[in-house]
């Protein structure tokens, strides 16, 4: 068996196969295979061979990420993770993580990210879970909405996905800054919102859309199917969100108000979305709206102090971290972090630290959605000098709350 090498573009068909059959094997959708391989950054992928046969992948594309205080930072975001199951638990996945961790480190960029098939996997490579999302199943024969002042201002209309994928995507462009956990993407990432193979409908209509406008303007989109049912009572259809972005309260809410109304429907499913979104505060009742909540985005700090200072701070916060990390032990040491909601700084230091946490704990609170306290409260974060995690929690948290909007 080799180590981990870099994969070059004609092994594509056979490194790929290894993931799809480590996920179970079903054939991916010819559209979304090609989508895949055209996104595919070879360079930044690694493969594992064992004689002819390819034995591991991982591949790494190239986002920014939305940081507190606004920041786009040069994120690795690790995907296509798999192993022949001929071979696992031999340290395949490990040798993997070993290459790609020092080679994200080597292109300079401060984080890497992932979406886990299993939570269990990633921590002891220092990820931890740092952004939530919500799932929610809402029966929308019983609730209702009552919306803000302006959405009757809002015309929807119906349009071809792919018609509106450019007003589409100017609109979630303009919402990355602003909430943390939003991925800037490089270009032919916007068409993986309009794929739309028919396996992957389950029964329902093929994708529709419906867009905002105001005085002529984009102002949201939302995209959805929906899939007809018939009970002993009558209609019982359900519309399943696909995705919905919006840039004012108004635009947002016209456009749950449709989703709710949809003929012969009584129910709307919808996932992966912020866990502090507006409608969640529209509804009459939260309880017939079943939400659920469900980890999202992985954090990794490559570097600590780039990381640390390449975000803000919504306090001024002056702390001294003893930070453990023995798989990139580049970090392990004492950081001095001072910051506010302008800036930061983050440097070695030999002052005495006031909290002392892994790698993996700073990568869980880096985006705002997870506390030091809750870490503390979990034995995860240990507080050495008192009133320091009072003083440092608040200043880390984020408003709004961060999100990832999409897999990858
Ligand atoms: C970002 C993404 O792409 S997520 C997708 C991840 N891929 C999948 O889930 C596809 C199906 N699973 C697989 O391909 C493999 O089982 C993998 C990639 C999860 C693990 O690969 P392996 O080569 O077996 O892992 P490796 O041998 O390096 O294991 C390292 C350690 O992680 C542990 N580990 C590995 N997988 C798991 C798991 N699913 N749950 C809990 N622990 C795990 C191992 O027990 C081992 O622990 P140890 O060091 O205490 O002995």
């Amino acid at each position: 068996m080799t180590g981990p090498r870099v994969l070059r573009r004609e092994e594509w068909d056979t490194w790929y196969g290894t993931l799809v059959r480590a996920f179970g094997g079903v054939p991916e959708p010819a559209e979304e295979l090609e989508l895949f391989r055209e996104l595919t950054e070879t360079d930044r992928s690694l493969g594992v061979w064992d004689g002819e046969g390819c034995v591991g992948t991982a591949g790494a594309f190239s986002f920014r990420l939305t940081v507190p205080g606004g920041a786009a930072v040069p994120a690795a975001g690790v995907t296509m993770v798999g192993v022949a199951a001929t071979h696992r638990r031999r340290g395949v996945l490990t040798s993997m993580m070993r290459r790609q961790l020092d080679d994200v480190r080597s292109w300079g960029e401060p984080l890497a990210v992932l979406t886990a098939s299993e939570p269990a996997i990633y921590g002891r490579f220092g990820y931890g879970a740092a952004t939530f999302q919500v799932n929610a199943e809402i029966d929308t024969s019983r609730t209702t909405l009552a919306v803000p002042e302006g959405t009757d201002g809002v015309r929807l209309r119906y349009a071809a996905p792919a018609e509106v994928l450019g007003a589409c995507e100017a609109v979630y462009a303009r919402l990355v800054p602003g909430r943390p956990g939003m991925l800037a993407r490089r270009p032919g990432w916007e068409r993986l919102g309009t794929l739309d193979p028919e396996s992957r409908r389950d029964g329902a209509s093929p994708l529709q859309c419906v867009v905002a406008e105001r005085d002529g303007e984009t102002v949201g989109y939302a995209r959805f199917r929906v899939k007809p049912g018939w009970g002993p009572a009558g209609p019982d259809g359900t519309v399943v969100l696909s995705a919905l972005d919006a840039l004012d309260p108004a635009a947002d809410a016209a456009l749950w108000r449709f989703l709710f109304d949809v003929d012969l429907t009584s129910r709307l499913v919808a996932r992966g979305r912020p866990v502090d979104e507006g409608w969640q505060h529209m509804v009459s009742d939260i309880r017939r709206c079943r939400p659920e909540l469900r980890d999202a985005l992985y954090v990794r700090l490559v570097d600590v102090g780039a990381a640390l200072q390449a975000r803000t701070y919504r306090a001024p916060v002056d702390v001294v971290f003893d930070v453990e990390d023995a798989f990139c032990p580049w970090n392990t040491g004492r950081w001095r972090l001072s910051g506010d909601a302008k800036g930061a700084s983050c440097e070695r230091t030999e002052d005495a630290a006031d909290l002392a946490l892994s790698v993996r704990e700073l990568g869980a609170v880096y985006l705002g959605g997870v506390g030091l306290t809750s870490l503390a409260a979990a034995g995860r974060v240990r507080e050495l000098r008192r009133g320091a995690l009072a003083e440092a929690s608040p200043a880390f948290g984020s408003d709004p709350a961060p999100w990832l909007p999409h897999g990858f």
